[in-house]
């Protein structure tokens, strides 16, 4: 039995006060609690694009014959894409946002009955990485791993069904959707099945993989200018897949342009280059820095499919991409020990498992 994504931070409790939530709707200031300043995030205030700027992430056609290769230059440029032509049903999407909409509508004590657990992955709270920052976000998560049964019987007890029925075939389309995006960016290095042993079993046989999903709700906000909806981060996987609602707030880092809105464009998903992606690709593929923005007046939902390696698999840079004069970037380590290191060090443990940390 492979060990789970659920048992992750079975010895790493975090303490985070999800039953101190404030009733986000009925605040006409921003408390001082939710207040961020370049001393709370030294990102917090680094040049943001104006309105106007042109550069943003690249939109991909999926069925354009170039494919791979733009999306091989978006991993290597920005870390991050969008994609048009994906196949995931619109009309799956919609019920998606429905689903998420429809959890955080639900009264505070119904949510918190399904409250996630100092040790576990799954539930209600606020983002694990919350732990990091003096001041609080504006924002509020429900995670999924394995099956959402109980959880969802507890948020709503008529019906729960129809809701897993929808993650379900969701979970379905996204990880086919994550194998075939990996695939092709690897390709466009040069990299085929055979040079990753552990993925390349056949390409319908996807039990190497598992995920996450996270919902997240970053209600209107009286201030937004000084909050922070989800702080700079990146994923610790391999690909993350991200639905938007049409209201704007993602946006990526890029040392050069500072912090990029990524509009939403109906209909199509961001995927984000994961911290994973980043050492299989010996560092040419970058995870992207990212972040959420709140707004004054809608409220923004968004779901990421968080896309790993079975929590076992051991992840060191793919032979093929590593010079023969010179050492990997990376050492190896699994998707299991990264996220321990991540909620230990957080956005240090990239550079705690290269090979040249004196650098
Ligand atoms: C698989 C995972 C990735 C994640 C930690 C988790 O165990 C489940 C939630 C994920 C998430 C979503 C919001 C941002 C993030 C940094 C966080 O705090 O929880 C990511 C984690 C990650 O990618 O490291
Ligand atoms: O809400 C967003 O746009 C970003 C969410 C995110 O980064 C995450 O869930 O990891
Ligand atoms: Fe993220």
């Amino acid at each position: 039995m492979p060990a789970m994504l659920a048992d992750v931070f079975r010895g790493h409790p975090i303490h985070l006060p999800h039953s101190h939530q404030p009733d986000f709707t009925s605040l006409r200031e921003l408390p001082d609690s939710y207040s961020w300043t370049p001393k709370d995030d030294i990102l917090f205030a680094a040049a943001p694009s104006p309105p106007t700027a042109v550069e943003t992430i690249p939109l991909i056609d999926l069925d354009h014959p170039d494919a791979a290769n733009q999306i091989g230059h978006a991993c290597r440029t920005w870390g991050a894409f969008q994609i048009a032509n994906h196949g995931v049903p619109l009309s799956l999407l919609q019920d998606v946002e429905f689903l998420t909409g429809s959890l955080f509508g639900l009264p505070v004590q119904r949510k918190l009955k399904a409250a996630r657990s100092e040790t576990g992955v799954s539930g209600y709270g606020v983002a694990r990485i919350a732990s990091f920052f003096n001041k609080q976000m504006w924002s509020e998560g429900f995670t999924i791993t394995g099956s959402p049964l109980n959880d969802f019987r507890k948020l709503w007890p008529q019906h729960h069904l129809n809701y897993c029925d929808i993650v379900e075939e969701y979970e379905e389309r996204m990880k086919k959707l994550a194998s075939k995006l990996m695939w092709l960016a690897l390709n466009s290095l040069g990299v085929s099945e055979e040079d990753v042993e552990w993925a390349s079993l056949n390409s319908a046989d996807l039990s190497w993989a598992q995920a996450a999903l996270q919902l997240n709700h970053y209600p209107v906000c009286p201030e937004p200018d000084r909050a922070m909806g989800l702080a700079a981060h990146t994923d610790s996987t391999l690909l993350t897949i991200l639905y938007q609602n049409n209201t704007a707030g993602l946006q990526v880092f890029r040392d050069d342009l500072g912090w990029i809105t990524v509009p939403p464009v109906p209909g199509s998903l961001v995927v984000n280059v994961g911290d994973l992606f980043h050492i299989l690709s010996n560092g040419l593929f970058k995870s992207v820095l990212h972040r959420a923005r709140v707004n004054q007046t809608r409220a923004r939902l968004s779901v990421a499919f968080l896309w790993g390696p079975q929590s076992d698999i051991k992840i060191s840079p793919v032979s093929k991409l590593v010079s023969p004069l010179e050492s990997p970037l990376y050492r190896s380590v699994t998707w299991r020990e990264y996220l321990q290191t991540k909620a230990t060090h957080f956005n240090k443990a990239l550079s705690m498992i290269g090979n040249h940390r004196e650098e």
